[in-house]
């Protein structure tokens, strides 16, 4: 609603003005009663050029104090005077009049249409106005000549003035150059409580001796500047209002000529201003202390403003973000559609919320709750953003913290049943889709109840937490150890077979294999009773694979506790033989159990030994004879066939050794060498630390390893037999023709020998296709340069076959079997003077 100010006549107010460039009337009865009596008397207003003058210069004075363009229009809108953008700008001027046909008054009443808004400039502007008006009045009102005193006026003209200042709320009052009241209007009176009478004719020092030094000190400044001041600001009480605001503004009162004719002084009340002033510094303090971050960027994006949290949450300060895009705190961790979506929702409806990753100054990214909203100007266009933000990191590490509290056991922080039910579905639904294996292990710790009963809760928790780590500590990263109750553990592992879940069960045996000491002093021994089950085979879903783990824990249990049993009986059973195999060995190592056997390699031609293959035998008390086939594979699992393989290269090298001291020429001496020991760092430094301990000449030493193990991560083992064969050491590929070597991996290969694997050998020459397989190997050998020796003859038909294909070295039965090295004799050859000393026959006894 436009806001109109106007002067009237005396008995009339201040009130709103019909708003004439709009056509339209304001919705108040009495403004329109008064726009009626205006009405009647507006006809008679004669706009005197001087008026006009006097009015222009009003305007100018106007403009200047507001910076802003003004016009003034008569009722009709007409534009009397002003500026040619105040003229465009303003839409609404009222003039007044005085009475009769010449009018002894004229009254600029100025409607200022701004949509609303009146500025408090725009106000005081009308006031300096209003008090400049006075004075020229005075000077138009029948007062001239007044020369240099106000005392000149004659009756009529103070009784006009009078009547024209008592239509004012302000205080207005007029002193002349000697400090003498000469008029004051009612509401100054009324206000200081004394007639109008008591006030005419007397200074400051009569009326109000305690603040006259203030008040003429005052009128001299003012009088000094030559221009409206406003000299001071006070609280007062008002009758009617109760607590008001003044504010006092003076004026030197000059004739045309610019000579001194007094002081006029006005004090109106500002309460609304400083109502509004209060709000603004309400709102500022708001702003600044609140909690929340607060960033206002203009229209174009750009930050105009902030508060002190947005510093604290950002560590920005305002002179590094003002003028800046907020892109500057982006954490990169949303993606273009996140905020094309933010933006879509601002721009439609005016604002949005959510939560934003941002990154601080210092580089941290934090989680932030945010409410941007769109502020709008006068033309519904969008003019500001306001962004209200808080850190949410701590909320965010609550939510966690409760998350893994309800997903975790408080105790060992181990994931609960929960967790285990939800990561179970997992795993099966991609074991299923993978056709993988997983296994079920449920740990039941033996006894645990005796602990708690006689040791306490305190100490039964020390043993748990303990145990927990001990157990989390034999289970690699991929698998998933639970803690579901009191003393219950499950183990949630991928299997290849069963003896993997077998040697699952061994690691987590040895969480129990030492004591725990607790703070009681005391050193407590558990055993735990564990059941397995595994997947597909004992169960499709969690629950049944929980149960089945349970009941063949319980089956454990009644079997006598510190044992373990898999949900199929059968499967125990070979697991417990592969248990006992593994523990047996680690004894076979400590205890020096393993010896070698050699088979020699012979020529088909010459059937002259070439060599020796050196292979191992495990005699165990218990288990007795074991072959190699069956326990390589279990010490590859449970880690000790680095041991062992080392083991046999060292006895094979030393025998060797031996064997050139006695002058015997021996060829070659092929050690096998298991898949772990090639991948394994430092193998080719191990190689030659043996070779250089034993003083076996590398030429004279063959690798062994099986055409599978040669297929994992190939880069790395061509790197190492490269390596190897620079040693001058001779490289076989054992049971080819099982694994499924490309020919083109195969030439990149340094090798020097392929051993035809026994399968292919075994039923020739009657079966055509391994006649074909192993006639193709011969053949790919000669291709490219390669030696190849045919692995199992045990048939004279078998050699002949084989030698009529190519193939110049075979090793088998028919031959030797693996015999001690003392009874290799006659495949050695001796020494010229110690020839014919040493024979051996050739069915010599394998073991
Ligand atoms: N039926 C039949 N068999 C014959 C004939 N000639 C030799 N053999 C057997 O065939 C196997 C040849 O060894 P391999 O293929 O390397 O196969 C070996 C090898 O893979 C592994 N092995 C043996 N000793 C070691 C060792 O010291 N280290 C490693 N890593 N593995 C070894 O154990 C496997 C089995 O070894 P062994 O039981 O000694 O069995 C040996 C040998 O006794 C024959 O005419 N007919």
């Amino acid at each position: 609603m436009p806001l109109v100010w106007r002067f009237v006549l005396p008995g009339l107010h201040w009130r709103p003005m019909p708003d004439v460039a709009n056509d339209r009337r304001l919705p108040d009865t009495e403004s329109i009663l008064i726009s009626k009596e205006l009405a009647l008397t507006h006809q008679r207003v004669v706009w005197h050029p001087e008026m006009l003058d006097l009015c222009r210069r009003q305007l100018d004075i106007l403009e200047r104090a507001t910076g802003r363009d003004v016009c003034l229009r008569d009722c009709e809108g007409q534009v009397l005077c002003g500026s040619e953008s105040g003229i465009g700008l303003w839409h609404d001027i009222a003039v007044d009049c005085g009475q009769g046909d010449n009018p002894r008054l004229v009254v600029a009443c100025l409607g200022l249409g701004l949509g609303g808004k009146c500025s408090d400039e725009l106000a005081d502007g009308l006031l300096l106005m209003a008090c400049d008006s006075l004075g020229q009045l005075i000077g138009r009102s029948g007062l001239t000549p007044m020369h240099h005193s106000l005392s000149d006026a004659g009756p009529d003209a103070m009784e006009l003035l009078q009547n024209y200042i008592d239509s004012f709320h302000e205080h207005i009052w007029i002193k002349d150059t000697s400090g003498v009241y000469r008029i004051c209007n009612i509401s100054a009176s009324l206000s200081w409580g004394k007639p109008l009478a008591e006030i005419v004719g007397k200074s400051d020092d009569e009326l109000n001796p305690d603040n006259a030094d203030s008040f003429v000190s005052t009128d001299a400044e003012a009088i000094r500047r030559g221009v409206p001041i406003v000299v001071a600001e006070c609280v007062d009480r008002d009758l009617h209002k109760g607590r008001i605001w003044l504010e006092t503004t003076k004026a030197p009162m000059l004739d045309r000529d610019g000579r001194l004719l007094g002081i006029i002084g006005i004090t109106r009340d500002i309460a609304r201003y400083k109502a509004a002033e209060e709000q603004l510094l309400l709102a500022r303090r708001v702003f600044e202390n609140s909690v929340e971050g607060v960033m206002i960027t203009d229209r174009h994006g750009k930050i105009s403003e902030i508060n002190g949290a947005f510093f604290d949450i950002t560590g920005y300060s305002r002179e590094e973000v003002i003028g800046k895009n907020p892109r500057m705190l982006s954490s990169g961790r949303h993606e273009k559609a996140f905020f094309a979506k933010m933006w879509q929702s601002l721009l439609t409806e005016g604002q949005w919320h959510g939560e934003i990753w941002n990154r601080r100054k210092d580089g941290n990214l934090f989680p932030q709750q945010i409410r941007i909203s769109a502020v709008y100007g006068d033309n519904e266009e969008v003019q500001y953003f306001v962004a209200v933000f808080s850190d949410i990191s701590r909320q965010k590490q609550s939510e966690a913290e409760l998350a893994h509290m309800a997903y975790h056991d408080p105790l060992t922080r181990l994931p609960n049943r929960i967790k285990l039910a939800t990561v179970m579905e997992q795993q099966l639904r991609t074991a299923l889709h993978h056709g993988q294996q997983l296994a079920l292990v449920l740990i039941d710790v033996d006894l645990f109840k005796h602990i708690n009963d006689s040791f306490g809760h305190l100490i039964g928790d020390e043993v748990l937490l303990e145990l927990s780590k001990r157990l989390d500590d034999s289970v690699s990263s991929e698998d998933m150890l639970a803690r579901i109750g009191g003393d219950e553990f499950v183990l949630l592992c991928n299997i290849d077979n069963n003896e993997d879940a077998s040697l699952a069960v061994s690691r987590l045996k040895r969480a129990f294999e030492q004591p725990f000491r607790v703070s009681t002093g005391d050193e407590l021994r558990l055993t735990a009773s564990m059941g397995i089950a595994t997947f597909p085979n004992d169960g499709g879903d969690p629950d049944t694979l929980l149960r089945n783990a349970d009941a063949a824990m319980y089956r454990a249990k009644q079997e006598g506790r510190n044992s373990h049993a898999f949900y199929t009986e059968q499967l125990t059973k070979a697991s417990v033989v592969q248990l006992r195999m593994q523990s047996a060995l680690y004894g076979a190592l400590a205890s020096n159990a393993f010896h070698l056997v050699y088979q020699p390699k012979v020529d088909l031609n010459s059937r002259k030994a070439m060599g020796f293959e050196a292979l191992i035998r495990w005699h165990d008390p218990l288990l007795g004879f074991v072959s190699p086939a069956v326990f390589i594979p279990i010490a590859e699992s449970a880690g000790l066939i680095h041991e062992i393989g080392l083991w046999v290269l060292r006895q094979a090298c030393m025998q060797g050794r031996r064997w050139l001291d006695a002058g015997y020429e021996i060829g070659r001496i092929g050690v096998n060498v298991a898949g772990p020991q090639l991948h394994r760092p430092g193998f080719v430094e191990e190689v030659q630390q043996v070779l250089s301990d034993t003083g076996f000449p590398a030429a004279c030493l063959e690798l062994e390893i099986t055409e599978s193990m040669m297929m994992q991560e190939p880069e790395q083992v061509i790197d190492t037999l490269k390596r190897l064969g620079d040693l001058g050491i001779m490289l076989a590929v054992d049971d080819f023709g099982t694994g499924y070597s490309s020919l083109n991996y195969l030439k990149k290969l340094p090798i020097h020998i392929l051993k035809i694997d026994q399968s292919f050998v075994r039923d020739l020459p009657d079966d055509s296709d391994n006649g074909a397989i192993a006639g193709a190997i011969i053949a790919m050998g000669q291709a490219l340069r390669l030696q190849v020796i045919a692995e199992g003859v045990e048939t004279e038909a078998q050699a002949r076959f084989l030698s009529a294909l190519g193939c110049q070295q075979a090793q088998g039965y028919l031959f030797a079997k693996p015999a001690a090295a003392e009874d290799l004799g006659a495949f050695l050859l001796s020494p010229p003077a110690a020839a014919g000393q040493k024979t051996v026959t050739n069915a010599g006894k394998d073991r």
